[in-house]
């Protein structure tokens, strides 16, 4: 899979070399099962029509720039992409997000970052919105899909309990340390790379303090042990760490009951 970072500034370049593909849209923070669903949906359009799957996203989150609300991310672009790949995704356009390109208008946003790109068809979830105040909608993707000759399917709700899954409702499980549940919503356990020296590593969240039951992927093998999240960037780990590399990855299984720990 390629990843291509696109700033305002280089489109020209990038509609010039771009291949034609189907298209699936969205943020997509932690790719839960909601959105695995609309990826895939889009690799069969891919398939379907022998031609290249993208994915187009964005970076920083929107809410981030235009709320300047700080986002507790699921995972950093490397995670994301990782699993993009693994889905079937061949390329990943990661579009800066800024004031700027906020401002441009429903159509303006298609026509220079879906329709020069190449797009034969896309592919989106029920509730996506774009442009401007947010104000395109799947109803006006169909419309402009249509009036472009280009494919549009939309994705329905894909739910949990009744509810639908979304990287919201995660990001709340991983307030709570409600870890347990996460398997089910995004198709693996929660996951966070963490550096013993520097702590958690950016654009991942780590469940609320308290004890946990986890196991260290060390690359070659998983180990099970007890984790303390001790803030928002430290864990301890009870065991063997001196013995782990500087570098893991964390897969968070479930809260500890009445654990006691002796130093
Ligand atoms: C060109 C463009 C302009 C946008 N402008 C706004 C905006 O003014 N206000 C807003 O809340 N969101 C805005 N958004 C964010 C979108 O509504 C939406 O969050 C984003 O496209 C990611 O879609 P998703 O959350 O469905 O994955 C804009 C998105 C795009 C692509
Ligand atoms: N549960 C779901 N079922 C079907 N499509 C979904 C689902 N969740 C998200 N999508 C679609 O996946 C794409 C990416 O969505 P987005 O990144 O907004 O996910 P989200 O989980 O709704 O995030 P947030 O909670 O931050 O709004 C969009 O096209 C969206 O419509």
């Amino acid at each position: 899979m390629r990843i291509q970072f696109v700033e305002a500034h280089q489109l020209a370049g990038i509609q010039q070399r771009a291949p034609r593909v189907v298209m699936a849209l969205g943020y997509f923070d932690g790719v839960h099962v909601g959105h695995q669903k609309v990826i895939l949906a889009a690799k069969k359009q891919a398939v379907k029509q022998g031609i290249a799957l993208a994915v187009l996203s964005f970076f920083p989150h929107p809410k981030s720039v235009l709320q300047r609300q700080a986002i507790h991310y699921l995972e950093p672009i490397e995670q994301k992409a990782q699993k993009l790949e693994q889905l079937g995704v061949d390329i990943f356009y990661v579009v800066q997000f800024t004031q700027e390109l906020a401002q441009l208008s429903p159509d303006c946003f298609l026509e220079a970052y879906v329709r020069k790109l190449r797009v034969q068809h896309i592919v989106c979830g029920f509730d996506y919105t774009y442009g401007h105040k947010a104000l395109g909608n799947t109803d006006t993707l169909a419309v402009y899909a249509a009036a472009h000759r280009i494919g549009f399917t939309a994705v329905r709700a894909y739910k949990w309990h009744g509810e639908k899954i979304s990287s919201t409702k995660i990001r709340e499980h991983v307030r709570r340390g409600d870890v347990r549940t996460l398997p089910q919503l995004l198709g693996t356990y929660y996951t966070t790379k963490y550096c013993q020296v520097t702590g958690v590593l950016p654009y991942y969240t780590l469940p609320q303090q308290g004890h946990y039951h986890v196991l260290i992927d060390t690359g070659s093998t998983f180990i099970p042990c007890l984790a303390t999240v001790l803030s928002a960037t430290k864990v301890q780990l009870h065991g063997d760490e001196p013995s782990l590399p500087q570098l893991l990855t964390i897969q968070w299984i479930e809260q500890a009951q009445d654990v006691k720990i002796y130093a």
